[in-house]
């Protein structure tokens, strides 16, 4: 391994996302390092800079509009190889880069290539243009993971009621959900769980169950699991194929999660919440500094409403997370 210590690059990355979910691509033009490779637009920080002041002046250059609304989302960072060209000649020296990312949400201006680069709009979850540049690879992954993950409440609900919801809110959109009842038997388990999965399925919502129900599901055909804060701090491995998530409260266990690469993170209480009320809340600035230089994407859970999920965005967290508040009838 190559101990010597390289210099960060920093660079401010604008994931610039329509209403309709798609997000505007750049390809690297000619002359550049890394020509013919796709990227978000954005570009180095510059001394004096914060990286959000280094976006905005980076998309005025480059696409010539104006950032009217952002959020800050994720941070990672990436050891680029030496890479050179056809000819043998060095294209761009190995270096690592660490990127902040951030969702723009409104602009002003259309955005156009200034710097005789090709733009597209794509579906995150269908990215048709290619190479990527590689550290770009987890990205699109995490955008794919919708806003509001909903957490079951049969145990308040009943099965009449909670079914009901459930129904309604797949109607309303509702695109991922995790199984959580630990008061059932592995049996009754696995029914609840066939029958939320069947119910699911035409919506092409994702189904994942918690890893202290996993010993019923090995069976059940679910998108993923989600791993309890201490069943997290077990775990070596990311499990493969699968979607795979966990719960935090502190930087231990964030810390772990990013090292394992799991696809996301939960991470509670935000507020005061009825189903777990001793723990004391992490309000939305302590949530905001346990975040600021993460590389998953956070779920802010504990208290959380629809309408707060502008609040938790701001915070850095990429949706909200509701158990109670997600199966009410409103
Ligand atoms: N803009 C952008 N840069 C990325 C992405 N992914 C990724 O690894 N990078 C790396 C490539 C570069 O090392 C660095 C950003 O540099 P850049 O070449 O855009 O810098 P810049 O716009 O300031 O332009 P210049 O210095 O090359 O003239 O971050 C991405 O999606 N977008
Ligand atoms: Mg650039």
């Amino acid at each position: 391994m190559n101990t010597t210590k390289r210099k960060i690059t920093h660079a401010a990355v604008g994931v610039i996302q329509r209403e309709d979910g798609w997000v505007l691509l750049a390809e690297r033009p000619v002359g550049k390092p890394w020509a013919g490779y796709w990227e978000f637009p954005g570009g180095k920080v510059e001394e004096g800079e914060t990286p959000q002041q280094a976006l905005k002046r980076e998309l005025q250059e480059e696409l010539g509009i104006a950032v009217a609304s952002l959020y800050p989302w994720l941070t990672r960072s990436f050891d680029y190889e030496a890479k050179y060209d056809a000819t043998g000649q060095l294209d761009s020296p190995a270096k690592t880069v660490k990127l902040h990312f951030f969702i723009v949400t409104k602009w002003d201006g259309e955005p156009r290539g200034l710097e005789n680069q090709q733009l597209v709009w794509q579906p995150p979850e269908n990215i048709e243009v290619s190479p990527m540049l590689p550290a770009n690879a987890p990205i699109f992954a995490a955008l794919s993971l919708p806003s509001n993950y909903a957490i079951t409440n049969l145990s308040e609900l009943g099965e009449d009621l909670f079914f009901e919801r459930l129904k309604i809110s797949l109607d309303n959109g509702l695109k991922m959900l995790q199984l959580r009842e630990k008061q059932l038997s592995n049996q009754a388990f696995q029914t609840f769980a066939e029958r939320v999965i069947q119910l699911a399925k035409p919506y092409k919502a994702k189904v994942l169950i918690n890893s202290g129900n996993q010993s019923a599901s090995a069976a059940l055909n679910v998108a993923g699991i989600h791993f309890n804060s201490t069943d997290l701090m077990q775990l070596q491995a990311k499990p493969v194929g699968m979607l795979c998530g966990a719960s935090c409260h502190n930087a231990e266990q964030l810390a772990h999660a990013a090292a394992l690469g799991i696809d996301y993170v939960m991470l509670s209480p935000v507020k005061a919440t009825r189903s777990h009320p001793d723990e004391e809340p992490l309000g939305w600035s302590q949530f905001a500094n346990l975040i600021s230089d993460y590389a998953l994407p956070v779920y802010a859970l504990g208290g959380m409403r629809p309408p707060d999920l502008h609040e938790a965005k701001s915070h850095g967290a990429h949706g909200i997370a509701m158990l109670r508040s997600a199966w009410l009838s409103e």
